[in-house]
């Protein structure tokens, strides 16, 4: 099955000089990513928008979070993806930022395995990949920003991931349309961990396609 968007100006247009990056993981993801577990075999036809623009839907509100300062380089930045799996956001936000240290948090070996070839494969030098559960990850100084697509629900994910957040960092999590009821039902959790001003944000992938959510959650 061929992806119908190969080759589209949207995608370039979305992904910019990440697209030669994203273009080889694209294809070992076509080639591999079914037999390997990684997506589902009705998936093969749409990665670029379901996986890869999806993600990249992120990027803006990671952009915002770290401020002018980290993505000019004059101040130090970190961001940590949990649960990366096949390397989404993780990978794709490393393509698209590319001078940003990204630590990629998967505990599963496989998947560990596959996210170390990929990052080989696009020549990533910004990528480190943690074989660990999120919470085991040592808390401290804290990343400025923390991403996760499909990991948790907010009641369990806020108590895995805001305590990797460093303080006025923040946690940008790719959430389905029950994203709201999500945040009201983790209001308790949320709080526990630190996080302060949960909201949901509708994110757009690009022109023509349907937009995301993301929760975004501030840490005092
Ligand atoms: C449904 S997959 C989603 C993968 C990817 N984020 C995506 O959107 O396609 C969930 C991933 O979270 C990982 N995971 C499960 N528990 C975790 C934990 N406590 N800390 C970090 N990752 C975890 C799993 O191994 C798996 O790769």
């Amino acid at each position: 099955m061929v992806d119908e968007l190969n080759g589209s100006p949207i995608v370039a247009d979305v992904l910019g000089d990440a697209l030669e990056p994203l273009t080889l993981f694209h294809t070992k993801l076509e080639n591999e990513g079914e037999p390997r577990g990684l997506i589902g075999p009705r998936d093969v036809s749409i990665i670029w928008e379901r996986h890869i623009l999806n993600s990249a839907a992120i990027v803006p509100f990671i952009k915002e979070a770290l401020g002018e300062d980290r993505l000019a380089g004059r101040k130090k930045a970190s961001v940590a993806d949990i649960g990366s799996g096949g390397g989404f956001p993780g990978l794709i936000v490393a393509s698209m930022l590319p001078n940003i240290p990204v630590t990629l948090i998967e505990p599963m070996e496989r998947r560990v395995e596959w996210l170390n070839e990929c990052v080989e494969l696009m020549g990533l030098s910004n990528v480190t990949v943690l074989r660990a559960r999120a919470e085991e990850v040592p808390i401290h100084p804290g990343f400025d920003v923390v991403t996760c697509r499909a990991v948790a629900p907010m009641t369990k994910l806020s108590g895995w991931a805001l305590p990797l957040v460093r303080s006025h960092g923040r946690l940008v999590a790719l959430k389905g349309r029950s994203a709201q009821a999500e945040i009201d039902k983790a209001a308790k959790e949320i709080r526990k961990h630190g996080g302060v001003n949960p909201r949901v944000v509708e994110a757009p992938v690009a022109p023509g396609l349907e937009s995301t959510h993301v929760v975004i959650v501030d840490k005092r």
